[in-house]
């Protein structure tokens, strides 16, 4: 029999996370690549913007509008936030649509008028799979919000501690990545001569916009309110995070039984890993991978555990994590077209 082929179309195919997408869809076995779209953009060949992307070099950029999105099943959006709903808003329900911007992750419309302002868009089905009860809000739908990168992260390298009750709700996370979690779009702190060879922390003292998304994620895994103080660190690099994350371990609980709540909670997943006791997470064992590597200490004298996560901000981080999702919303293997072989060195 032959298998099913999704039209699908890339909204933001111009910029980082979508031409991550492409590239990951060009190697899905269900996907046909309709349109292709951008805004200041549109006109020009993809090359001019995604040299990499070789076999769809020819194809030309056309406007974000409800007319070139139409006609297809799936469209990813990978607009800057505050874009997509409005493009959303024009898609007919039947239509999956996979959002990688901020616009719908957030379900608390103060946490989203605090951090990003103005009216609360509303919120769709969160993607990651990996989350507890994650999976399961997946299956068959129609709307997906892509995480943030730094909330991949950190989500992933707490929630099975909170969720087994074995640290304090009060956590710290600290979280350097490349330049490419910021977007094409020129900033002056992004300027070469800012960025080679200087790491800056920015976003300090609970300001980033991904703070409320690590609490939502947290809250959510402990079944009590999470409290979290984030500290991005820009470093000179083009893709990855690592994020050193800890919190204050419960009195009595043993470095074995955190060991054990994380291979329970990630035993089975195809692409969330514990590494073997004594090697630590690095950004290069994950670049160009939709995996998340994890490993944790327990800092007997600070009585803290301390968890160390590493992911491709633009693979599991945004346009891998929005494959995933769209396997599941079509009811495919989660692992189609997905990779967890990295780039080295
Ligand atoms: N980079 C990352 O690591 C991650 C990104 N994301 C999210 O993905 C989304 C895209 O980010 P990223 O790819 O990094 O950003 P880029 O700046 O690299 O790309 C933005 C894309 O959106 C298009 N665009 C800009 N303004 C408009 C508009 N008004 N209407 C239609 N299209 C527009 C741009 O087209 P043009 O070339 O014409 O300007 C470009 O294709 C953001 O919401 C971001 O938060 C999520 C997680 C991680
Ligand atoms: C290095 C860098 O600048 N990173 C970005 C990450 C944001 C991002 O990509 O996430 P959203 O999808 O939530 O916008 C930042 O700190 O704003």
């Amino acid at each position: 029999m032959t298998e099913k082929t999704y039209r699908v179309a890339v909204a933001g195919a111009s910029g980082y996370a979508g031409g991550e997408i492409l590239r990951l869809l060009l190697a899905h076995p269900q996907v046909e690549i309709g349109a292709l779209t951008a805004n200041a953009s549109a006109g020009d060949r993809l090359a001019v913007h995604q040299p990499h992307l070789w076999p769809l070099a020819d194809r030309i950029l056309e406007p974000t509008t409800a007319e070139t999105l139409a006609g297809h099943d799936v469209v990813f959006l990978a607009l800057p936030h505050g874009h997509s709903h409005q493009v959303a808003a024009e898609l007919g329900p039947d239509v999956v649509v996979i959002d990688c911007g901020a616009d719908h992750r957030l379900t608390d419309p103060a946490a989203w008028a605090k951090f990003y302002g103005g009216d609360h868009p509303g919120s769709w089905p969160y993607g990651m799979p990996e989350l507890p009860g994650g999976r399961a809000r997946l299956e068959g739908v129609k709307r997906v919000a892509v995480p943030g990168c730094y909330p991949t992260a950190a989500s992933l390298a707490l929630a099975p501690a909170l969720a087994a009750g074995l640290v304090e709700a009060d956590v710290v996370v600290v979280a350097a990545s490349g330049t490419s979690g910021a977007g094409k779009s020129l900033k002056t702190n992004l300027l070469a001569s800012e960025v080679i060879g200087s790491a800056s922390a920015y976003g300090v003292g609970g300001v980033h916009r991904h703070t409320p998304e690590m609490i939502q994620n947290l809250t959510a895994a402990a079944g009590t309110p999470v409290s979290v103080s984030f500290t991005p660190v820009l470093v000179p690099m083009s893709r990855g995070i690592l994020s050193t994350c800890s919190a204050v371990i419960k009195p009595g609980v043993t470095e074995s039984e955190i060991r054990q709540a994380y291979e329970t909670a990630y035993g089975a997943e195809p692409f969330v890993h514990l590494l073997p006791e004594g090697q630590w997470p690095t950004t290069g064992a994950v670049t160009g991978a939709n995996t998340l590597l994890l490993q944790l200490a327990v800092d007997t004298d600070a009585h803290r555990l301390v968890v160390v996560a590493a992911v491709d901000n633009l693979t599991k981080g945004t346009g891998g994590a929005a494959v995933q999702c769209l396997n599941l919303a079509l009811g495919l293997p989660e692992t189609t077209g997905l990779s967890t072989v990295g780039v080295a060195p």
